[in-house]
């Protein structure tokens, strides 16, 4: 039976999977909003209202340096990226759109590669 490895990144495949998605997403119109971290210095108070802050591109910095075990947790981290938006932007605001748009695109490319 498979020996349970502990602490190791992802398998390739769940690897290979996960970083395509990431690479659609940072494709994607939507994504302007969510490419870097949010500069506090423009919105200082988004340190204190979000307690995890989260961006496609330290996404992509944990994927390739293994930090992620699983494909899940993974997916944790991009959905923090679009609770984070939800919390701080009004929904009918450029943001908060971009915000709806991509969580629908990652959940739509999600179920795929989990029904394959
Ligand atoms: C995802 C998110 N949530 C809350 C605040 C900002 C952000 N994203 C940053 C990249 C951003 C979005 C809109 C912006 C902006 C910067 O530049 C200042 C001018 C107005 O337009």
């Amino acid at each position: 039976n498979e020996k349970k490895e502990k602490s190791k990144p992802l398998i390739n495949k769940e690897f290979a999977a996960a970083r395509t998605i990431l690479d659609e997403m940072e494709l994607h119109e939507d994504s302007w909003p969510f490419l870097l971290p949010v500069d506090t210095k423009q919105f200082p108070t988004y340190k204190k209202v979000i307690k995890k802050p989260m961006d496609l591109s330290t996404i992509r910095s944990k994927l390739e340096g293994g930090s992620y075990k699983t494909k899940d947790d993974f997916s944790v981290d991009v959905r923090l990226i679009f609770d984070n938006c939800e919390t701080f932007n009004e929904d009918e605001s450029p943001v908060g759109r971009a915000g709806h748009n991509m969580r629908a695109y990652f959940d739509s490319q999600w179920a795929d590669l989990n029904s394959s």
